[in-house]
């Protein structure tokens, strides 16, 4: 199958410093791509290149066989790519149930006239973005917390629902930044089978996760940076014994192990 999203010769510096510098990796349907590396590496740099965040000053960005170099993120939101944050951007005063409908809201291009006067275009969109979002909700085993204030979930549940919440984009690439962080080993547990589950469903998904034993475990592929430059990639136990990986990971205390 060809690749969902393609990133040729990627590059961006910082005054001197080449953050990210010439890397190229592809991902397809259904695959887990992972991007590791020690701290400062350029992951979340990469990321935030791949989103439209920030606009690369080398290579190229392909979404399904189109150039989204440096396209807008909510742009890039309504063609198939899908992003959650490192840091959680969910209201925590608000519902579960209406974080998820949020999430309906950012692929719409709906009047803001037609929804104060609630003329029936924008009633019917309502309850279609309502049924969307409880569906949402019960994939990622949130169905019965869908009243509850956000802000009164887990820390696990509430990266359930930052999940669910771009899942309604319909994305068909989803980038998750460090899903489990901060989760303990039942939480991580449950975003790994939710994961898992998300790329059954033919999505691509590009993780970047500092926890290894989740990384080795669901990752078809692992792409690992080092000083901003691609220094290997493969699959999870070829990765693990290279020597620059190794090497680049050295006085670091979490070192990939293919046996977790
Ligand atoms: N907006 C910015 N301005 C200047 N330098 C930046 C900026 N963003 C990142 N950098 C630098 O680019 C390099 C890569 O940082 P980045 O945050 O992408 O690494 P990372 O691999 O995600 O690290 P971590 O694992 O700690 O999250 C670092 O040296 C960082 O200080």
């Amino acid at each position: 199958m060809s690749a969902l999203l393609s990133i040729e010769g990627l590059g961006i510096g910082f005054g001197g410093l080449r953050a990210v510098d010439d890397v190229s990796f592809s991902v397809r349907a259904g695959e887990i791509l992972s991007v590791i590396g020690p701290n400062g590496a350029g992951k979340t740099t990469l990321f935030n290149m791949i989103s439209g965040v920030y606009r690369p000053d080398a290579g190229r960005v392909t979404l399904d066989g189109q150039d989204v170099t440096a396209m807008e993120p909510h742009l890039l939101a309504r063609r198939g790519l899908s992003r959650t944050f490192q840091n959680l951007q969910i209201f925590q005063s608000m519902s579960v149930l209406d974080n998820a409908i949020a999430g309906y809201h950012l692929r719409e291009s709906g009047s803001v006239l037609a929804d104060l006067l609630a003329l029936p275009a924008s009633r019917r969109r309502a309850r279609d973005a309502e049924a969307g979002a409880r569906a949402l909700l019960a994939r990622v085993g949130l169905e019965r917390a869908a009243e509850r204030e956000a802000g009164n979930l887990s820390y696990g549940a509430l990266k359930r629902l930052e999940i669910a919440r771009a899942l309604a984009l319909d994305p068909k690439v989803l980038l998750l930044d460090e899903p489990a962080a901060g989760c303990n080993a039942v939480e991580t547990e449950e975003i790994d089978h939710l994961i898992a589950e998300v790329a059954a469903s033919g999505v691509a998904i590009l993780l970047v996760e500092h926890d290894m034993k989740l990384v080795m475990r669901i990752s078809n592929h692992i792409v690992v940076l080092d000083h901003g430059e691609k220094i290997a990639e493969g699959d999870p136990a070829t990765v693990s014994r290279n020597p620059a990986v190794i090497a680049a990971y050295l006085g670091t205390e979490e070192a990939p192990h293919a046996d977790g």
